[in-house]
C-alpha cells in the first residue's frame, strides 16, 4: 500500500471536503497505527493500475447514504437539484447524480484524468447508492470504488492491540485463524418470548465488559459458506456438530436449548468423514438465517458463529460486535442487569420503522414485534414518514436540514404528548412507551432524522464551523446512545466530536473522556489511546483533572429510578450550571415536560403515571433531581 503523502497535492485546489478527510488521516496518522511491513502483508482494496493509465490519480467515491442521492437517468430527476455528469473515458455520461451539498466538489474532483474501476458496495447496500454502481457497471468502469465502513475497519485496529496478547490479531486478514482463545463470560441460553432461544446475561453487566468471544465455525466468500461449512461439519467434532443442527432456519427452531461449550474446548476431530450426513440444502437454510457477512471483509467473506448464532435482532440492540480474524468479540453495548437480553441489529436501526419492518421481513422473513416499533407505528403515519423522508432527499443546505429538525422535532413531541390521554387503543401503546423509559423522546427522534443529525454536522466541518460541528457530532452521539450506543457510527461520531473539537481549540477534557467511553464500550479498555496512536495533543486532554464524566459533552443525562419510599427519582446531569428561574417541570399522565430554558424541552416517559403537584426539586450546581411522591 503506499505510502499518505501529501508532497506532491496541492491542497489549495482540492475541494474542501478532500482536504479535510486528508487532514484528518494526516492527524490519525495511520502509518503509526498500521506500520508499513504490516500493510504491505495486508490485501491491496485496488487492482494493478494499468500501465495505459499510469501517472493518472484514483478518484475514491465514497457514496454515503447522507450526502449523495442518485438515479441512473438524465434529466429523470424533478426541481432545480444539481445534476452532476459523470465523463468517462470514452466521453459518454454515464451516470446523473442527484447530489447534496459537497458531493458535487468530490465529484469534480475527478473531472480530468479520472481513473475508476471496481465498483463495491456502501455502507448500506440496498439503498442509494446501488443506482449509481448498476449504471456504472462494466465495461466503463470495472473496480476500482470501496466503501468499505470506515468506523468497523478503525475499530478492528484498536481492538487488535487490545484483545489482551491479541496483537498478531492485528496482522491477520479477515477472517484469517487465530490462535485467540474463546471466552464466554456472564451469558446464558434461555427461552426469549416470541423469538425462541436467546441469549441473556448471567449477572449484572456494565457496559464495555467483554460477553464473550466465539470463533468462526467456518469463513468463506460467502458465495462458497455452504460448501465450506458442509466439509467443516464433517470433520469437526461432535460438539460443533450437534450445535450447528440445533440452530434455527428461520422456518423451524429446535425447542431444545443449546449449551455453552466448554473452554478450552475439546477439539476432537471426526476422522471418518463419510460417516456424518451432510445435506447441503438443510446446511443453506441454517446458514441463510444465522450466517454473519464480516465487514471488515468489505462485504466479501461470510461466517458462522455458533454461539453467536443465539443472538436475537432488536431496534434498541444491547450489544456490539467487532470480527478480528476469525473471533467475534461482542462486549455490552448498555449497562445491562441479569436476565436482561443480548440483542443485536440484523439490518441498519438507524431507520424509520416502516424500513426495518421491510428489511427484516425480506431479508430474514419475520415480523418485528418489540416495543420500539410498536411505539412508532402507532404515533408516526406510513404518510408522514414517506413524506419526511421526501423532504429529507430533497434537502440541499444546512438550513433545509435544520427546518427539517425543527419540524420534526415538533412533530415527535406533538404525537408523544397525544399519548397521556390513555384510551383503550393506546393502552397497549403506552405502556410499552413507558417501558422505554425516559430516553423515549430521543429514540423516537432518532429512529427519524438521524442522517440529518450527521449532514449536518458534516457540513458544518467542511465549513470550517468546527465548535459548531463538535456540538452537531456529540448531538449524534446523544441520539445514539439512547438507540444504537453499539453501532460502529456511535464510535466514529465520538472520535469526530474530539477530533474538530481539537480544531476548534476548545477545551478537549470532556470530549476526550467521552470519547474514550464510547470506545471502550466497543473495543475495551484503553482503546481511544490506541486508536489516536501519536496524536498526543488530542491525548493530553484525557489527563485533564476536568474530564470527569462519561457525559455527552454539551447535552443532559437524564436517568430515572424508583426510591425505597415507592417514589420516582429523575436525576438530570447537565453540561452547565442553571439557576431555579431557568428551569421549569410539569407533568402530564406518565409524561414529564422538563424545560431547561438554555437548553430546550426534554420530554420523559416515566414508569407510572403521576401526580405534578407532588414534584419536589432540587437543583444543586450541575445536577437537577425531581421527586414525585408515591401516588396517594
Ligand atoms: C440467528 S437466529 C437467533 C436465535 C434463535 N432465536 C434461535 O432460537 O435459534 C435468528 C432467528 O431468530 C428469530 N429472531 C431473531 N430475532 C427476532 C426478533 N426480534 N423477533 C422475532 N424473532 C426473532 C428468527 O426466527 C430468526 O430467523
Amino acid at each position: 500500500m503506499p505510502r499518505l503523502s501529501l508532497k506532491d497535492v496541492d491542497l489549495q485546489r482540492l475541494p474542501q471536503q478532500a482536504r479535510a478527510a486528508l487532514e484528518f488521516l494526516v492527524l490519525l496518522n495511520p502509518r503509526e497505527i498500521i506500520p508499513d511491513a504490516t500493510a504491505a502483508r495486508q490485501p491491496t482494496l485496488l487492482p494493478p493500475q494499468k500501465p495505459e493509465h499510469a501517472g493518472r490519480r484514483t478518484l475514491v467515491l465514497d457514496l454515503d447514504e447522507t450526502l449523495v442521492h442518485c438515479h441512473c437517468q438524465q434529466g429523470a430527476l424533478p426541481g432545480p437539484h444539481p445534476e452532476i455528469q459523470i465523463e468517462l473515458e470514452n466521453g459518454e455520461p454515464k451516470a446523473v447524480l442527484r447530489a447534496k451539498v459537497f458531493a458535487l466538489d468530490s465529484v469534480r474532483l475527478g473531472s480530468s484524468g479520472l481513473w475508476c474501476r471496481r465498483i463495491r458496495r456502501t455502507t448500506k447496500a440496498a439503498t442509494l447508492a446501488q443506482v449509481v454502481f448498476q449504471s456504472l457497471q462494466p465495461p466503463q468502469v470495472a473496480e476500482g470504488i470501496s466503501t468499505r465502513p470506515f468506523a468497523r475497519r478503525l475499530l478492528l485496529l484498536a481492538a487488535a492491540r487490545f484483545e489482551a496478547g491479541e496483537a498478531q490479531l492485528l496482522s491477520l486478514k479477515p477472517g484469517a485463524s487465530s490462535s485467540s482463545p474463546e471466552f464466554f463470560g456472564p451469558i446464558t441460553v434461555a427461552r426469549v418470548p416470541g423469538k425462541h432461544r436467546g441469549l441473556v446475561c448471567a449477572r449484572a453487566v456494565r457496559r464495555g465488559e467483554l460477553l464473550f468471544a466465539n470463533r468462526a465455525l467456518a469463513v468463506a466468500e460467502t458465495r462458497s459458506l455452504p460448501e465450506v461449512t458442509c466439509q467443516k461439519l464433517r470433520s469437526c467434532s461432535e460438539w460443533d456438530f450437534g450445535a450447528f443442527f440445533l440452530l434455527s432456519d428461520g422456518l423451524h427452531t429446535p425447542h431444545e436449548l443449546p449449551k455453552l461449550p466448554q473452554v478450552p474446548r475439546e477439539e476432537v476431530e471426526n476422522m471418518d468423514q463419510r460417516a456424518r450426513d451432510v445435506k447441503k440444502e438443510r446446511v443453506k437454510a441454517i446458514l441463510s438465517a444465522n450466517a454473519h457477512e464480516l465487514d471488515t471483509s468489505g462485504g466479501q467473506l461470510s461466517a458462522i458463529f455458533l454461539v453467536a448464532s443465539l443472538v436475537n435482532h432488536s431496534c434498541r440492540p444491547s450489544a456490539a460486535r467487532v470480527f478480528l480474524g476469525d473471533m467475534m468479540f461482542v462486549r455490552a453495548a448498555r449497562d445491562l442487569n441479569a436476565g436482561d437480553e443480548i440483542t443485536d441489529g440484523y439490518i441498519s436501526v438507524l431507520q424509520p420503522a416502516l424500513e426495518r419492518r421491510r428489511a427484516i421481513r425480506e431479508r430474514y422473513g419475520f415480523e418485528l414485534c418489540e416495543d420500539r416499533i410498536l411505539v412508532e407505528e402507532h404515533l408516526f403515519s406510513k404518510a408522514a414518514v414517506t413524506e419526511l423522508l421526501e423532504k429529507i432527499d430533497n434537502a440541499n443546505s444546512l438550513e433545509d436540514f435544520s427546518e427539517i429538525l425543527e419540524e420534526t422535532q415538533r412533530f415527535v413531541s406533538r404525537q408523544l404528548r397525544s399519548l397521556s390521554d390513555c384510551t383503550a387503543e393506546s393502552a397497549t401503546c403506552v405502556t410499552a412507551a413507558q417501558r422505554l423509559g425516559c430516553g423515549l423522546e430521543r429514540l423516537l427522534l432518532g429512529g427519524l432524522v438521524m442522517p440529518v443529525q450527521v449532514g449536518m454536522a458534516t457540513i458544518l466541518s467542511h465549513m470550517g464551523r468546527h465548535a459548531e460541528a463538535a456540538k452537531g457530532y456529540c448531538r449524534c452521539c446523544w441520539l445514539m446512545e439512547e438507540l444504537a450506543p453499539h453501532n460502529a457510527y456511535h464510535a466514529k461520531w465520538a472520535v469526530e466530536a474530539l477530533v474538530e473539537a481539537a480544531k476548534a481549540s476548545l477545551p478537549l477534557g470532556d470530549y476526550a473522556a467521552y470519547a474514550q467511553h464510547v470506545l471502550n464500550g466497543h473495543c475495551g479498555p484503553g482503546a481511544l489511546e490506541v486508536f489516536l496512536g501519536t496524536s498526543k495533543s488530542i491525548l493530553k486532554g484525557l489527563n485533564d483533572p476536568k474530564a470527569c464524566s462519561h457525559l455527552c459533552p454539551g447535552e443532559v443525562h437524564i436517568s430515572c429510578g424508583i426510591s425505597q419510599s415507592s417514589d420516582l427519582e429523575l436525576q438530570v446531569d447537565l453540561p452547565l450550571s442553571l439557576k431555579v428561574s431557568d428551569l421549569e417541570i410539569s407533568a402530564c399522565g406518565f409524561l414529564v415536560d422538563l424545560w431547561l430554558k438554555p437548553l430546550g424541552h426534554f420530554l420523559l416517559a416515566l414508569p407510572r403515571t403521576v401526580d405534578p403537584d407532588s414534584a419536589t426539586v432540587r437543583l444543586h450546581a450541575r445536577r437537577l433531581r425531581a421527586r414525585f411522591a408515591r401516588p396517594g
